[in-house]
């Protein structure tokens, strides 16, 4: 099947030419002026890549990009950026974007950077669907022996066998919360039954309710068929409640009278309904802060804290991370079919060094981004998101987040951008702003060899 893209370009010359360039490569290729017709059209299709000016007529192409990823996660977008706009482009790489292309730029190199994003696409497709398969159920899948990680893991274990009891784990975004509530579920007498899980934050609050309560036919407008709920389904099972935070005040009480009596009616119907669900519930919000501004019910609160869980955050079980980073790497080996994947000495001091804000999730897709680039199965710095290189301090075991020095900083990022453009000095200057002698003169003062960047 061809892959199609869409290009989102306002400048009618270039969206033409480019149009007709990628046509004759053999992609099939849509058109876009600004935003709305952008968001129009990926409203209506998948596209495998969607190449993307930042400065459009009737809006800014970064928050396009968080709309983009909203209708398809894995859809991959190219920015294309005038040359002083460097700090945006590494703005819409943290927006998700896949990479950047500065303007103006040669088609080839255009189409070589399409060619390795479609290749990156599909194989992220490839471990998305890898992931499912192997979130196997208990704990076999999950790393860790960090102290903390014990501790936890201990909690979960006695939580689970008390199969009634109302679990609420809490904890940092990414940091597994998921995952320990799922193997909350296998590791409980339920393991057999139904495992439910709803993101309390995904769904409008009309919509939240009549998934989780279901509807008899005619409850509403578009009501054509009884439908039963989540709860229903969870029967005899686990219903996992994610970012239980978010849901609604008026959707709060209804759900803890479910937790009580174990018991509900479907929107429109009048039948009592008794379910066997054991509720988990996670959030990484302040629950009790919540309460205190009247966000929250109390009542709620303590009906869902019986089993209180808390899922400790990255940097507070550094032991940790070397095995995940390993974890994560081993997992790629079969979709890359390469024989191994190892991690340069630099490379690990830097994992280690680094504060880990988005936790496993960030760890994790360092490592995959890592693996899909390294051309040798050994994975160097220059694969290594920009802000790993640029906010640790090598000397300082990651305990202290001090600042690279200025040198160290130009450094790493001379040879980061030596990386990107593949070892092509004439270019690096030109991303650089500086010209071809002046680069020469810093590579050799940085002891920076000519091969791919890395020091001699
Ligand atoms: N102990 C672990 N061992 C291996 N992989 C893990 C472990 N904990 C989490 N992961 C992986 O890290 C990723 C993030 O985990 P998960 O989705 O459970 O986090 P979360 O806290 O629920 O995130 P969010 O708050 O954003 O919903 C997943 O891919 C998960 O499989």
């Amino acid at each position: 099947m061809t892959d199609t893209l869409l290009i989102v370009e306002d400048d009618h010359t270039l969206r033409i030419t480019l149009g007709e360039f990628l046509t004759r490569r053999g992609y099939s290729v849509e058109l876009a002026e600004n935003v709305a017709t952008a968001t129009a059209l990926a409203a209506q299709q998948r596209y495998a890549l969607i190449l993307l000016d930042l400065h459009l007529p009737d809006g800014n192409g970064l928050e396009l990009i968080g709309h983009l990823r909203q209708l398809d996660e894995n859809c991959l977008v190219v920015i294309m950026t005038a040359f002083p706009e460097v700090r945006t482009a590494v703005a819409a790489l943290k927006a998700g974007a896949y990479d950047y292309i500065n303007k103006p730029f040669d088609l080839e190199d255009l189409l070589e950077l399409i060619r390795r994003a479609l290749e990156t696409g599909s194989l992220r497709r490839e471990l998305a669907w890898r992931r499912a398969q192997d979130r196997g159920c208990g704990l076999e899948g999950m790393v860790g022996n960090s102290l903390a990680f014990r501790q936890m893991l201990n909690i979960v274990q006695r939580i689970a066998s008390a199969q009634r009891v109302p679990v609420l784990i809490h904890g940092e975004s990414g940091t597994g919360k998921e995952h320990v509530a799922r193997a909350i579920h296998c590791q409980s007498p339920r393991a057999a039954g139904p495992w439910i899980a709803v993101n309390c934050a995904a769904l409008p609050e009309a919509l939240l309710e009549s998934e989780m309560f279901g509807h008899e036919k005619g409850a509403f407008t578009d009501a054509k068929q009884a439908k039963p709920g989540l709860l229903e389904l969870a029967d005899g099972g686990t219903l996992f409640l994610d970012e239980i935070g978010d849901l609604s005040l008026s959707l709060q009480p209804k759900l803890l009278r479910v937790l009580e009596t174990q018991a509900f009616r479907r929107l429109g119907g009048s039948r009592e309904i008794r379910v066997d669900v054991r509720f988990v519930a996670a959030t990484h919000r302040d629950l009790r802060k919540m309460i205190g501004g009247g966000q929250f019910r109390e009542d709620l609160y303590y009906r869902l804290n019986v089993g209180a869980i808390d899922v400790p955050p990255l940097r507070e079980r550094r032991e940790d991370i070397l095995p995940l980073a390993q974890h994560f790497l081993q997992r790629m080996i079969p979709a890359l079919g390469v024989p191994a994947l190892r991690l340069a000495a630099e490379v690990v001091r830097l994992l280690d060094a680094y504060p880990w804000p988005g936790n496993i999730r960030e760890l994790r897709n360092v490592m995959e981004r890592a693996a899909i680039l390294t051309p040798d199965g050994l994975i160097s710095t220059t694969q290594l998101p920009r802000e790993m290189l640029g906010n640790t301090c090598p000397d300082t075991g990651g305990q202290q987040e001090t600042p690279l020095r200025l040198a160290e900083m130009e450094q790493a990022h001379i040879r980061r951008v030596l990386a990107d453009c593949d070892g092509n000095k004439t270019r690096a200057a030109e991303v650089l702003g500086i010209t071809r002698a002046t680069l020469r003169n810093k590579l050799r003062e940085h002891r920076i060899t000519d091969g791919e960047g890395d020091e001699g």
